[in-house]
């Protein structure tokens, strides 16, 4: 199976830190030697233990051949007989030394010895002792020597080394094909999957997690590598879900964050307006309409000091309706509301220019503020109002001055020289309009 079939993006993999299959290599070649060198070992003893064997049964052939003719040469005295026998005795390949000692009864015994080249001092080779006995007439048996034969400690060795040389290529070979096939196995069987699904792992994004991990070779097979397939791809699968739930969480989020960030600003408009609102009614009088005492305490610092600032003139004019507890009394509080309403009205229509200002003192006491307004003028515009109020004729028949609503109005106008504070300008328009009651009401005094 082509590894494309179950990742597309090319990402290089990055070469593994340790390889598995490097370490079972080495693991394997270390084995293999430990194993050849016991193998070679043991192989080399059992080859000696067989060479020396063998040795040992071709000195007993021999032995066995020239025993009954040495023992007649002996007993013959026939020296060129045993000379020869011992010359062809030592010819034979596996005699490296043969001795042969010669006992004659009243003598001291004679040794003849033959020997094959030089012999090494010491010696590994089997040696092999017997006593030599003849027999001239039945049952008389006598020893008449004595034969030792030494084998050829060179053969033994060429033997040795031919057959351990054999040993050890043997058991190189056998070992090193062991190692192989071992090493083959596991890269087939377990290397070459490893790093497939290493590979299938680094190339794995949230993007490609419906990308499952194929390993290529049978499905029957049920053992750790195919636990390990069956993980990776159930965990893809989980991780899969949990990311596709993350991301719905997230929209949902999103969407909830919209709405209330749309909220938020609705009702943040509302407050705004609510504010505005609220700043608008506790600056006015909520019976007229008119700017309240707050209001107007603010205007007038702000005009009064514009008007010393400028030398500019400033009058204010104070105005209470007359006799209007007995309005009340008369007509009831609702009407005396209405009647205010009135009044008010008159002084908006009358006093409608950018500046100037009508607020409403509490009760029915109102204030006029006429900035750049001298003495003059502002007497005219307190005649004009009178008469605006008089046009309207709204009915007072429990006043003493007039059968319609009328005002007293206090005049006063700015003195630089006399006054630094507003209140003292005030001050002046209140006397003046307690004179105004004093004098009559329906009047104007300053
Ligand atoms: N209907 C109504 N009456 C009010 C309001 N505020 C104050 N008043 C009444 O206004 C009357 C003012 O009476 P006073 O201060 O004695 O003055 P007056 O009767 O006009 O007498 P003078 O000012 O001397 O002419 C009182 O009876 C208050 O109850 C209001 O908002 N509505």
């Amino acid at each position: 199976m082509n590894d494309d079939s179950t990742t597309t993006i090319s990402e290089p993999v990055p070469r593994p830190v340790g390889s598995l299959g490097r370490r079972l290599v080495l693991a394997t070649l270390g084995f293999c030697l430990l194993f050849t060198l016991a193998t070679v070992g043991l192989r080399t003893w059992t080859a000696w233990q067989n060479n020396l064997a063998e040795m040992n049964a071709e000195l007993a052939l021999i032995d066995q051949v020239f025993r009954s003719t040495l023992s007649k040469a002996i007993w013959e005295m026939d020296s060129d007989s045993l000379h020869s026998q011992l010359d062809s005795v030592v010819q034979a390949a596996p005699i490296g030394r043969v001795e042969l000692r010669i006992i004659r009864a009243g003598r001291e015994p004679e040794l003849v010895q033959r020997q094959r080249g030089e012999q090494p001092a010491e010696h590994r080779a089997p040696r092999l002792q017997h006593q030599l006995t003849y027999e001239p007439y039945a049952g008389a048996s006598e020893t008449v020597g004595e034969l030792v034969l030494e084998g050829n400690e060179e053969l033994l060795w060429e033997r040795m080394l031919a057959e351990v040389y054999d040993i050890v290529i043997t058991q190189v070979i056998q070992s090193l094909l062991l190692a192989g096939l071992i090493m083959w196995m596991f890269n087939r069987t377990v290397t070459l999957h490893v790093r497939r699904i290493a590979r299938h792992l680094t190339r794995l994004t949230p993007d490609n997690l419906d990308r499952s991990l194929r390993l290529d070779r049978s499905p029957k097979r049920h053992d750790e590598l195919s636990l390990l397939e069956g993980g990776v791809n159930s965990l893809q699968a989980k991780l899969s879900a949990y990311l596709e739930r993350q991301h719905q969480d997230e929209l949902a989020l999103a969407a909830h964050r919209d709405r209330l960030a749309e909220l938020v600003e609705e009702r943040t408009a509302e407050l705004r307006a609510a504010n505005v609102q609220l700043e608008e009614l506790s600056r006015s009088d909520p019976l007229t309409g008119l700017a309240n005492r707050r209001q107007f305490d603010e205007i007038k610092e702000v005009e009064f000091r514009r008007a010393l600032r400028q030398d500019q003139p400033l009058a204010v004019l104070m105005c209470d309706v007359d006799f209007f507890k007995r309005y009340n009394d008369h007509y009831g509080h609702a009407q005396g509301d209405q009647c205010l309403r009135m009044v008010a009205d008159t002084l908006q229509s009358v006093f409608a220019r950018a500046g100037e200002v009508v607020a409403r003192l509490g009760g029915e006491e109102f204030v006029v503020l006429l900035p750049g307004v001298d003495a003059e003028a502002a007497r005219r515009a307190a005649v004009r109002l009178q008469q605006r109020l008089a046009e309207r004729e709204l009915p007072h028949e429990a006043s003493a001055v007039s059968p319609y609503v009328t005002f007293s109005i206090g005049l006063a106008v700015l003195d630089p020289d006399t006054m630094d504070q507003f209140d003292q300008l005030l001050h002046r328009a209140d006397e003046a309009l307690y004179r105004a009651k004093t004098h009559g009401r329906n009047c104007i005094s300053a």
